[in-house]
């Protein structure tokens, strides 16, 4: 279903709903990917929300996406965190799964960090390793599914929408310092690869997708950093390698979300202190935040 002039109102209500009902006026949002749910632990003061009592919200299916946004402080600053995640596979509409995008920009964040479980094409790349997204492939997008089509509101951005710069150069260059001084010896930069899921790719297609550019294959974050870059909000993508992709025809070895859900477990707490570091080192002001107080005044 494409976006209606009243599901677009829906987002000014979802706003309000949240605003009314938290003190915190958060400038980050966080999108925790499959099996990296804990990073929302670290939120403080949080006010919690489940998915299913935020009016318009969808809800989530998958295992390891718990379904909670929290709105608090993250490293002294204001955040809001999506303990779980929306896929298109999962049977929302791509507009539909980015909703809260676009509610975060009403709300008035600036920043956005989601993260990502994926399967690794480059073989320079091991399970375990963190991947600093250089940029996207968007095959769902090439062949006509993107967020953006239908009903445009110029009042989230234009109708037309530069993805050149789709992941933020400065918040790239940040990462990487703050894995080096954490010491990280598994930190990567490359391309993800989109593909609608929720099958894991045959071997055939891992081939096409590695000449085509990709360094690794995922089923999500390309829609919302699509809807954010067109609302204006700055973003950084960080994938979790948590599998090899296949691309032998003779083994009999298969991806599975499970092993993907425990690889999140054990890259957890390195993935959430290069979160936590990165956004202590943000000063919110080269992002255009004058008015830094997190609270409602
Ligand atoms: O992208 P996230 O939400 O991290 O999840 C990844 O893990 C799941 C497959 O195991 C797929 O949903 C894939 O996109
Ligand atoms: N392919 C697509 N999505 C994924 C993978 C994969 O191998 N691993 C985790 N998410």
């Amino acid at each position: 279903m494409l976006p209606s002039r009243s599901m677009l109102n829906d987002i000014d209500t979802t706003t309000q709903w949240l605003l009314d009902r938290t003190r915190h006026r958060p400038k980050i949002a966080i999108i925790c990917g499959s099996g990296l749910g804990q990073l929302a632990e670290m939120v403080e003061e949080a006010d919690v929300f489940n998915y299913k009592d935020i009016p318009n919200f969808p809800v989530t299916t998958v295992v390891g996406h718990k379904g909670r946004l929290l709105i608090g402080i993250l490293n002294g600053k204001c955040c809001v965190c999506m303990q779980g995640r929306f896929h298109s596979y999962e049977g929302h509409h791509m507009y539909k799964l980015t909703f809260p995008v676009r509610v975060f920009a009403k709300m008035g964040i600036k920043l956005m960090f989601a993260t990502n479980a994926c399967g690794s094409l480059n073989p320079s790349y091991n399970v375990g390793d963190l991947m600093i997204m250089r940029d996207h492939i968007n095959l769902p997008g090439l062949t006509g599914l993107s967020p953006l089509v239908g009903l445009n509101d110029e009042r989230f951005g234009a109708r037309f929408v530069a993805l050149s710069t789709a992941y933020e150069r400065k918040l790239k260059t940040l990462a990487k310092e703050v894995a080096k001084n954490l010491g990280y010896n598994f930190i990567q930069e490359g391309v993800y690869m989109m593909q609608f899921g929720p099958c894991f790719e045959t071997v055939a297609e891992c081939k096409m997708a590695r000449t085509m550019g990709a360094d690794v294959m995922g089923m999500s974050t390309v829609p919302e950093v699509t809807v954010a870059r067109q609302c204006g909000i700055r973003c950084f993508g960080l994938s979790l390698v948590t599998n090899k992709c296949i691309i032998d025809e003779n083994t009999d070895v298969v991806a599975n979300h499970e092993e993907v859900l425990e690889i999140g477990r054990m890259r957890s707490k390195d993935t959430q202190n290069l979160v936590y570091a990165m956004t202590g080192a943000l000063d919110l002001e080269e992002y255009g935040v004058t008015n830094n107080n997190h609270e409602k005044v």
